[in-house]
């Protein structure tokens, strides 16, 4: 397919384009432009705008469509503004510069995640809202940062503050993957991440003379770990960064009503929908230990995995066709008539 020119581009590539060119890079993430960039979308399409600062210098950016039945609980559209660091050397453009090749491909670093999906979000509201629909159930799209680095000083922080709890959320979207098929992936549960940071204090040396075999292998279980630490002697200690003690599954049975009214939007637009447990860890964890059922959902098909990878890339069409989608379920979910969950 041949790209068209900057002139005649889609708007909403255009505003893709340059939200990827905001440098929202772990480790010293710009969130200042960020916050800024979505506040300008809040004014543009309406929207009430709240910032929580979770943490010194940490905000969690909250945009608003209040539905017609405020008794009823909300829809929690997620998304992270941060994207992990690059090697620019082996990239085939630079990676913030938000390439458009003449295939249509768009280069850089969020392309997949997951800033695709912030935007995604942002430019279905705008278009449900202009075409002058409203719903029962209020939509929340919220921005939060530090998903990359475990989300220490982001989601795992809101999830117990007052504001979150105000939301009043019943059901959650979240970050899914690619799918090289035609079928599309959604996630409703993942796996529990443990990242251990050994410190040890003795002498150094050359690591191809520690151990034989691979310090994976070595690492397996957390009791060998504990006695890995204790026979290399003294001043050897471990830390959990991440230990994810409570996972949670989102019900995916047809009994469901959250589920019932996801899938059924992909039945009627005759797409494939595979459901899968995340192989990593998502912010959607911190939702669903509070609570909140969530799906990872990233509406990407006929596209290689290339989250953290070198030419992280996504085509203008897919993601495109991804607002289509998001314009399809998101009056399907906020539709969805008073639960007993909701009372
Ligand atoms: C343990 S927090 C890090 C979370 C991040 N998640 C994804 C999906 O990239 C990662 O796996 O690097
Ligand atoms: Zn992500
Ligand atoms: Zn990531």
């Amino acid at each position: 397919m041949a790209s068209k020119g900057p002139e005649d581009e889609h708007p909403s590539v255009t505003l893709f384009r340059q939200y990827l060119r905001i440098r929202t890079v772990q480790p010293k993430p710009d969130y200042g432009a960020a916050v800024a960039f979505l506040e300008e979308r809040a004014h543009q399409l309406g929207l009430s705008c709240q910032k929580v600062e979770v943490a010194p210098g940490y905000v969690v950016t909250v945009l608003t469509w209040p539905g017609t039945n405020p008794a009823l609980s909300s829809i929690l559209l997620n998304s992270h503004t941060d994207v992990v660091p690059v090697f620019k050397e082996y990239w085939s453009h630079d990676p913030f510069e938000a390439f458009k090749d003449s295939e249509g491909y768009i280069y850089g670093r969020g392309t997949q995640d997951m800033k695709c999906v912030s935007i995604q979000y942002l430019e279905a509201v705008r278009r449900l809202k202009l075409e002058g629909h409203s719903f029962p159930r209020t939509i929340h799209m919220t921005f939060v940062p530090e998903e990359e680095v475990g989300g220490h000083r982001g989601m795992e922080l809101f999830v117990q503050r007052p504001e979150f709890r105000a939301l009043k959320a019943g059901f959650a979207l979240d970050e899914g993957l690619a799918n090289p098929t035609d079928a599309f992936t959604v996630f409703y549960s993942e796996r529990s991440v443990w990242w251990v940071r050994v410190t040890s204090t003795g002498r150094p040396g050359h690591g191809s003379r520690f151990v034989e075999d691979t310090a994976a292998e070595k690492l397996a279980f957390e009791k060998q770990l504990h006695a890995w630490c204790q026979a290399a002697g003294e001043g050897v200690t471990l830390e959990f960064v991440q230990k994810w003690m409570d996972p949670r599954v989102t019900p995916i049975d047809d009994s469901d009503p959250w589920w019932s009214a996801f899938s059924r939007v992909f039945k009627d637009m005759n797409l494939t929908l595979e459901a899968k447990i995340f192989p990593a860890t998502t912010d959607s964890r911190y939702l669903r230990a509070v609570g909140v059922p969530a799906l990872g959902f990233s509406p990407m098909n006929r596209t290689p995995v290339l989250l953290h990878d070198h030419d992280e890339r996504l085509h203008e069409a897919v993601f495109l066709r991804g607002i289509d989608i998001y314009t399809q379920l998101l009056p399907a979910l906020a539709s969805i008539p008073a639960l007993p969950s909701d009372s």
